[in-house]
């Protein structure tokens, strides 16, 4: 990717994909950064140096190929509202959202009817180039942009896309908010095996190598459904078997499934708000 890559916004997520494109090899001279937070641009700058860092947006954006959208969506409007009369035009360059809950007819919106426009849902492992980012155009978006698009997420895990915008909605609910809810998990054994007794590290060390020993281990095993590789764990008789019994008889599938659908209503509801 050749391109002059523009993000607005240099948060976690701008700043874990701009940290993986420069990581992979792409010149920190065609990168260019936006923030009002010039500390959290000298710190990038310090990292990498010869990256193009602004407080102006329109600045930022001037001499892109690609600008990358990350800000928090409700302040995407305001931060939309000078890039329209930007020069060159907004039109002119692909659009890489990664908001959450601004559709792209919204944003097209705000950005002038500039018609490249690609909304992206990544999650916080990209900071750790273990990401999953879903991606959605419509048909007036060219294969190239897609494969740009594609290529700019690739630089912090992996990619799939989907082939209807409330599809993104689903994702959300399945990887972009899905990190805190494996982090929650892993926060309520730790605390339940300290109660009874394990100090806090060691705790802590015990389930966050199950976790990600597990996470492996469904990956290596793609024939086996979750179910069963739960069977697998679960000897007959065992102890297993008594922890999977309480999960079942306190609902656990349909406490998960009311919160991942609270998880989707509130996307549906910022795409009305923002
Ligand atoms: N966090 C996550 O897990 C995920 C987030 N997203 C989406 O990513 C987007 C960004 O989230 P995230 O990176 O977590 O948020 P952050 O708050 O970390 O990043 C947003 C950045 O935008 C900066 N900012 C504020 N105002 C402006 C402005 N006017 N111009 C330029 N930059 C500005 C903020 O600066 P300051 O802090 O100084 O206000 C901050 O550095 C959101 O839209 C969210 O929906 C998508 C998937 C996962
Ligand atoms: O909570 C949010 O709205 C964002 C989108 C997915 C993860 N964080």
């Amino acid at each position: 990717m050749s391109q002059q890559i523009a993000f607005i916004g240099a948060g976690n997520m701008a700043s874990a994909i701009l940290k993986g494109l420069i990581k992979q090899g792409k010149p920190a001279a065609q990168v260019h950064v936006s923030d009002p937070d010039s500390d959290k641009l000298a710190a990038l700058s310090a990292e990498f140096p010869g990256l193009n860092t602004y407080t102006d947006n329109a600045t930022c954006v001037a001499t892109a190929d690609a600008v990358v959208l990350a800000v928090k969506p409700q302040l995407m409007a305001t931060v939309c509202e000078p890039l329209l009369t930007a020069q060159p035009s907004l039109a002119d360059k692909l659009i890489v959202s990664v908001a959450a809950g601004i559709k792209v007819v919204r944003l097209r919106e705000l950005l002038g009817n500039a018609g490249r426009v690609v909304r992206t849902m990544p999650n916080t492992p990209c900071l750790i180039g273990q990401g999953m980012t879903g991606l959605y155009a419509d048909d007036l978006v060219s294969d190239i942009d897609r494969d740009t698009a594609s290529e700019l997420m690739q630089a912090v895990g992996k990619t799939a896309w989907v082939d209807s915008e409330a599809g993104l909605n689903l994702v959300i609910a399945a990887s972009g908010s899905a990190p805190a809810y494996f982090f929650m998990f892993m926060e309520a054994m730790q605390k339940s095996v300290e109660a009874m007794g394990l100090d806090a590290d060691t705790a802590r060390q015990f389930v966050q190598q199950a976790a990600i020993g597990s996470s492996h281990l469904a990956a290596s095993e793609m024939s086996k459904s979750f179910t069963e590789l739960t069977a697998q764990v679960t000897s007959k008789g065992g102890t297993t078997a008594e922890a999977v019994a309480t999960f079942k008889e306190q609902d656990l599938a349909g406490l998960v499934d009311q919160a991942m659908r609270a998880c989707v209503a509130r996307a549906e509801e910022m795409e009305q708000l923002f």
